[in-house]
């Protein structure tokens, strides 16, 4: 496994590379890595012939500065991650290699920016479409992987795509989850024992949700949902919607297609994010 440091290193080993008809996957990351981020290893593994994993917490992506300074970091553990996935290439820059001046980003996401993470977290989707840009420009991919976990990020990245009309193939991977049904997330670090039960409401709720859609309407669906959470102590709801997977607007009919649950809540000081699809 080569690690990497800088866009010039990692652009005179890639080239070669696509020059001679290899197929080469991005999977880009955060860091403090679990077995969600290795799932879209797995799965990027299967489709290329070289798998980039990047590790690069992206400052314009924070909307909370507390929460960029207290995003874990656990570099030995995240590299014996990667060796155990059979990762070929780490790239791992600094903030000042990927932003070596001031600059301006902002693109056209479409309405959708707006709503949900967008509305809690305003201008999150502009830093995360510019630094995917960046690692494309970087690593220039022909296949990239995402966890449909980060459901609108997907959504937005796709947005992006179409915007600059990008050749790379964006690809949704599936949720893992802890065995008691919590989506891993690397943020359940911050989880006290305490928190963590509580967490397992969002998947309950959800999960509710999936198990009812058939018999009953959307608008009870709902009420049930939140009020399952609004039971547990330390929960504090931002949003559980039952919406359009393409245009993530609220939907009450249920014969519509492409229909997700959705929810994101703080659970004691830590904000999670989590959702379903439904049919
Ligand atoms: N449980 C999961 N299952 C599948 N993919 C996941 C899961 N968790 C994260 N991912 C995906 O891994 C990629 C990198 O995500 P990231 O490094 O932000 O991890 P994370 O666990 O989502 O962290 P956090 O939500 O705390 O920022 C994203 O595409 C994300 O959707
Ligand atoms: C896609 C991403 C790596 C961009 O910083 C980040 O938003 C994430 O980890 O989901
Ligand atoms: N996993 C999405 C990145 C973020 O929460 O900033």
């Amino acid at each position: 496994m080569k690690v990497i440091n800088t866009i010039a290193a990692l652009k005179s080993l890639l080239e070669p590379i696509k020059l001679g008809q290899q197929k080469i996957a991005l999977v880009p990351t955060m860091g403090a890595l679990h077995k969600g981020h290795v799932s879209l290893i797995k799965i990027a593994q299967q489709h290329a012939d070289v798998v980039v994993c990047s590790i690069f917490v992206n400052p314009t992506q924070f909307t909370d500065p507390k929460d960029l300074e207290k995003y874990p970091r656990p570099l030995e553990h995240d590299m014996q991650m990667l060796l155990a996935a059979g990762c070929d290439v780490v790239f791992m820059p600094s903030v000042k290699e990927m932003y070596p001046e001031q600059e301006e980003w902002h693109i056209d996401l479409g309405p959708a920016e707006f709503l949900l993470e967008g509305e809690f977290r305003r201008g999150h989707y502009q830093g995360v479409t510019q630094i995917v840009n960046k690692l494309f420009n970087a690593v220039n991919p022909d296949v990239a992987f995402f966890g449909q976990k980060d459901f609108q990020q997907v959504l937005m990245i796709e947005n992006m795509v179409a915007y600059f009309k990008l050749p790379v193939q964006i690809i949704s991977c599936p949720i893992i989850r802890e065995d008691d049904g919590l989506a891993m997330s690397s943020r359940n670090i911050h989880l006290t024992a305490e928190d963590r039960e509580h967490a397992l409401v969002l998947s309950a709720a959800l999960n509710y949700v999936k198990d009812h859609f058939n018999d009953l309407s959307i608008p009870v669906l709902l009420e049930n949902a939140k009020d399952m959470i609004s039971a547990i102590p330390g929960v504090e709801l931002d949003y559980f919607t039952i919406a359009n997977g393409k245009t993530l607007l609220p939907e009450t009919d249920k014969n519509q297609p492409d229909l997700v649950a959705l929810v994101a809540a703080k659970v004691g000081q830590t904000r999670l994010i989590d959702n379903m699809l439904l049919n």
